[in-house]
């Protein structure tokens, strides 16, 4: 018998109440500023990753001469990584502090990698942006070529707007308070130009691979002597979990379409992410585009059935009366009474990276909002935009440059307004296989 949406609520409220607020955070900064080592040293600290794992890393990390790469080893784990020393792919992982469960986004820092962050950044609620203390370190990585800049810029057009900046190896300036507050007085007005509310930042002092304010307070006098206030991980506790979309419609955009094998969970199985809105068993879902709908006869969240689902679960549902032809990867289920709109096109704000082609109106492009991969152009440039101030720099631009704003035309695309649903506003460009633009949905045309 069907549940009523309110109680599915009310129910989902209680069980929020009782565990612990999930929250997904993506790691940034300049090449080498410590973000491995840093998250790493989290992880065995916390006891997510096993002392027998970490002494492996150690031990293997020696033999080849890097052994102060054995905490980021936690998480750079492919060949390449290991033997380069810089993270190539988003390592994903969860932990857990007393309050809050972490998924955590590992991305790299490296110029190359930044396609890479961005899947990341487009997927995360809270971002920690690592920085290296050391003299020249923090002047390069904040530098016009450095990716401080980029990174906390990037994060915050993607929707990110809780951030904590972590002063990093301290240890290597002998945790000199002058220094730690140098480094915040750059940073804290290029934030809040960048878009960042200064009460949703904070700034902590550590130095990751001593284990200095990491998990556990201050201990050492040169930086107890002056910083009083919480560890990393007591930042962390204190996030706010990203407001779930519960009273919305339901979004699920599709991410993966199986055959249901078993008695129980039979029909065609469904996998996404619920963007917004309740699912429940005996549902009527519509998949758009199309107008096909089929019923909902059983869903999995973590592996188990469970009669409903809400808004930030990762699900699978298993839809009974509907042809697997159907559904497609990319498509987004939503109730009848509330399908997504097409749009035939779209205004967006994103941020150019490095093409290599000009990007010029009537530029073909691949769209990328969630898993679908649509083919769309780039019908006008409307302005490119001042990096730090959001200003308008230039109307009518005949290339993009850099932090540019563009129309881009795509048809019959289920995709809808930042102001009215944030997660189904955020969109990649990419050309040629590579990301050239990252941002958000402004406005549609239906
Ligand atoms: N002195 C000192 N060195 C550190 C600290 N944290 C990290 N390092 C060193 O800095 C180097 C880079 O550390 P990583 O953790 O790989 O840096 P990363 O930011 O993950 O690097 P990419 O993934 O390549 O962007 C390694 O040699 C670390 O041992 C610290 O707190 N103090």
């Amino acid at each position: 018998m069907a549940i009523s949406h309110e109680r599915i609520v009310e129910e989902f409220r209680k069980r929020e109440k009782e565990g612990k607020a999930e929250i997904s955070l993506v790691v940034v900064g300049h090449v080498d500023a410590g973000k491995s080592t840093l998250m790493g040293r989290i992880l065995h600290e916390l006891g997510t990753l096993s002392d027998r794992e970490h002494t492996a890393n150690e031990r293997a990390s020696q033999k080849i001469g890097k052994s102060s790469f054995a905490y980021a080893w936690a998480l750079d784990s492919s060949e390449e990584e290991r033997a380069r020393g810089v993270t190539i792919d988003i390592a994903q992982d969860s932990f857990s502090t007393p309050h809050r469960q972490f998924t955590l986004l590992d991305a790299p820092g490296h110029r190359d990698f930044i396609p890479n962050m961005i899947s990341g950044a487009a997927q995360a609620d809270c971002a920690l942006l690592v920085v290296d203390a050391v003299k020249g370190a923090f002047e390069a990585g904040f530098g016009p070529n450095g990716q401080t800049r980029e990174h906390a810029l990037l994060v915050r057009s993607l929707g990110v707007q809780q951030l904590i900046v972590v002063v990093n190896k301290l240890d290597a300036v002998d945790y000199d308070q002058a220094r730690f507050e140098e480094i915040v007085m750059a940073l804290k007005p290029f934030l809040v130009k960048c878009g960042f509310d200064s009460s949703k930042v904070n700034f902590v002092p550590c130095g990751a691979s001593a284990g200095e304010n990491l998990v556990r307070n201050a201990s050492r006098e040169e930086l107890k002597s002056w910083y009083k206030g919480p560890s990393v991980t007591d930042v962390l506790d204190t996030l706010e979990p990203p407001a779930r979309q519960l009273d919305a419609p339901l979004r699920m955009p599709v991410t993966n379409v199986f055959k249901g094998q078993t008695a129980v969970a039979s029909g065609v199985g469904v996998t996404g992410r619920i963007l917004s809105g309740v699912v429940q068993i005996g549902d009527r879902l519509r998949v758009v585009p199309g107008d096909e709908s089929g019923v909902v006869r059983a869903i999995e969240v973590d592996n188990e059935s469970a009669p409903w689902a809400v808004a930030g679960a990762n699900v699978t549902v298993f839809l009974a009366g509907i042809d697997q032809i159907q559904v497609n990867v990319g498509s987004v289920l939503c109730p009848p009474s509330s399908p997504v709109q097409l749009c035939t096109s779209l205004l967006a704000q994103v941020i150019v990276f490095e093409p290599n082609y000009p990007l010029v109106a009537g530029t073909s492009v691949e769209l990328f909002h969630h898993s679908a991969n649509i083919p769309a152009t780039l019908i006008e440039l409307v302005a490119t935009l001042d990096k730090a101030s959001g200003s308008t720099l230039k109307k009518k631009p005949r290339v993009l440059s850099k932090g540019s704003s563009a129309i881009v035309r795509s048809l019959g695309y289920p995709i809808e307004e930042f102001k009215s649903n944030k997660e189904m506003a955020r969109i990649l460009l990419r050309m040629g296989g590579e990301t050239v633009a990252a941002g958000i949905v402004l406005e549609v045309v239906k």
